[in-house]
């Protein structure tokens, strides 16, 4: 696994992505610096006329969305015909999202949505997921759920102000306890773990979402399909 995508390369992988939306869509707008360029993107493609609206998934891709211009709905007015969104650890069609924190809203969007692009660099992609499991957990949860996932083999840590990727505080004012599992063999099996759990918002894999990866290269984006 190459480590630490360049900007450039994020780039061209969200703006390879924000191509693929055609004209009347309602598109899901994930959160992150890669899905930062295919907001930015979108919203060029506004001001030239294309007629789209987006979900954000975070306070962040609203911000963003609202001053490049790309007009916004919600889930109780639309579904997404299609996503386009970050991701920390990519395997296959696996992911693990929530570096910033916003891995909840980012799965009910993701989720509802027809089609889901992950736009990502190449220090991204890795045969096995291995990164720490971000988990929401309601703050009042925080010590049951961290017992719960060392009884599941995990190292769970308190993100804290230590952490410069993502907040303290969830937009949904939660706290996140990042969980280290090591090599993920069977991450629907640990999915379905971490959501039974009492406390927990969601957690950060995503697994058999995706159906597209654009990987942003030093001198374009390819696109894989899982
Ligand atoms: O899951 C996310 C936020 O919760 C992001 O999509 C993920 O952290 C990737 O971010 P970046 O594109 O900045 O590397």
């Amino acid at each position: 696994m190459k480590r630490g995508g360049s900007d450039e390369e994020k780039r061209r992988a969200g703006e390879a992505a924000a191509e693929a939306v055609d004209d009347g869509q309602v598109v899901g707008l994930g959160t992150g610096s890669t899905a930062a360029h295919a907001i930015r993107a979108l919203g060029r493609a506004v001001d030239s006329g294309l007629d789209i609206e987006g979900v954000p998934t975070s306070y962040q891709s609203r911000a963003l969305a609202r001053e490049v211009g790309v007009p916004l709905t919600t889930l109780d007015d639309a579904t997404p015909d299609i996503a386009i969104d970050g991701a920390d650890q990519v395997a296959d069609g696996n992911l693990i999202k929530g570096g910033g924190a916003a891995h909840t809203r980012e799965k009910l969007v993701d989720a509802a949505a027809d089609r889901l692009l992950i736009v990502a660099d190449e220090s991204k992609l890795t045969d096995r997921l291995s990164a720490p499991v971000p988990v929401e957990v309601l703050p009042d949860a925080r010590e049951p759920v961290a017992t719960h996932v060392r009884d599941l083999g995990g190292d769970p840590e308190l993100r804290d102000a230590e952490r410069k990727d993502g907040p303290v505080v969830t937009d949904n004012g939660n706290l996140v306890l990042d969980c280290a599992f090591g090599q993920i063999d069977e991450p629907a099996g640990l999915a379905a773990d971490l959501s039974a759990l009492p406390g927990v918002l969601e957690h950060g894999l995503f697994v058999d979402l995706a159906d597209a990866i654009y990987v942003g290269t030093d001198d374009g984006a390819t696109v894989r399909e899982p």
